[in-house]
């Protein structure tokens, strides 16, 4: 089932700054997908557009293959901004995970339920009762992912979802993606870096610094291609770069360079 269907996006700020043209984006159900392009290329626009947070100037979002319509779907999709104050405004970081299932009339106690085992599952249990003002940066991040994960959204549109993250809540979230995944969730995450998106997606958007779709494509493609990548103001992952030359397909990540580098010995 098509989750998402977009074609001909355009959209342009007040200023006249054209941010998104001409983007046609299809994303089936349980696929996990990489908006990767340079500062500036345009993604946070292509997932507000995507996610009905903004009106484009021109095209149409279709969700579920039913309605254009986003806040129809409100409920099935939600959408993850780079800025954690727009999900955190509430007395206590206990009270933000609460208010997308309250908002959806859960019962008490289901409320509470998926608080706590989404606070659990991003380790924020211990911060529950502070108010969210007084979090560091990254875990202001980790909250407002936790806020969209308590709805139990199928699609999820998430715009750098772990920048400011550390590396050991980094693992938690990869892990928790693959979880999701595997539970039939569809994953849109939009990045700048190379090196994150084989952790987090099977195919790849790659938007250019002009606003529109350079190229579309499976992740191997996609990051191995340098002169593609270079074009976009982009490098492949550096395991690409270390095994240029070499026989077979490169390693993506650390991961496949050391069982390759095993096979080898
Ligand atoms: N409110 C705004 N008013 C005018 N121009 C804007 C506004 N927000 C973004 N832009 C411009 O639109 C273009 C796309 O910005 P956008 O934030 O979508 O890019 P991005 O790919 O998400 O960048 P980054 O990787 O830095 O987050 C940029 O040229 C940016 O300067």
């Amino acid at each position: 089932m098509t989750v998402l269907s977009a074609s001909g996006l355009r959209y342009a700020y007040p200023d006249g700054t054209l941010a998104v043209d001409g983007v046609d984006v299809t994303v089936e159900r349980g696929e996990r997908v990489a908006v990767l392009g340079p500062n500036g290329a345009g993604k946070s626009t292509l997932l507000s557009l995507l996610g009905g947070l903004v009106e484009p100037d021109a095209g149409t979002v279709r969700y579920f293959e039913e309605t254009t319509d986003a806040d129809a779907v409100r409920d099935r999709l939600s959408v993850l901004t780079q800025n954690p104050a727009e999900y955190l405004f509430n007395p206590t970081v206990r009270e933000d995970l609460a208010y997308g299932p309250a908002q959806q009339d859960r019962s008490a106690a289901e409320v509470d339920r998926r608080v706590e085992r989404v606070a659990e599952r991003l380790e924020l249990d211990g911060l529950l009762s502070k108010p969210p003002f007084r979090l560091s940066g990254g875990q202001q991040r980790r909250a407002a992912l936790a806020s969209a994960l308590t709805v139990e959204p199928e699609v999820l549109l998430l715009d750098e979802p772990l920048s400011n993250v550390d590396a050991a809540n980094r693992a938690t979230i990869l892990d928790l993606f693959d979880e999701l995944v595997a539970d039939g969730a569809t994953l849109v995450v939009s990045t700048p870096d190379t090196e994150l998106v084989p952790h987090v997606a099977d195919r790849v958007i790659l938007v250019d610094a002009a606003g529109e779709v350079a190229a579309t494509g499976p992740t191997r493609e996609i990051l191995t291609d340098t002169a593609l990548l270079s074009a976009c103001s982009l490098r492949p992952p550096q395991v690409v770069r270390l095994f240029e030359g070499r026989a077979g397909e490169p390693p993506l990540t650390v991961a496949e360079a050391a069982d390759r580098l095993d096979g080898t010995d």
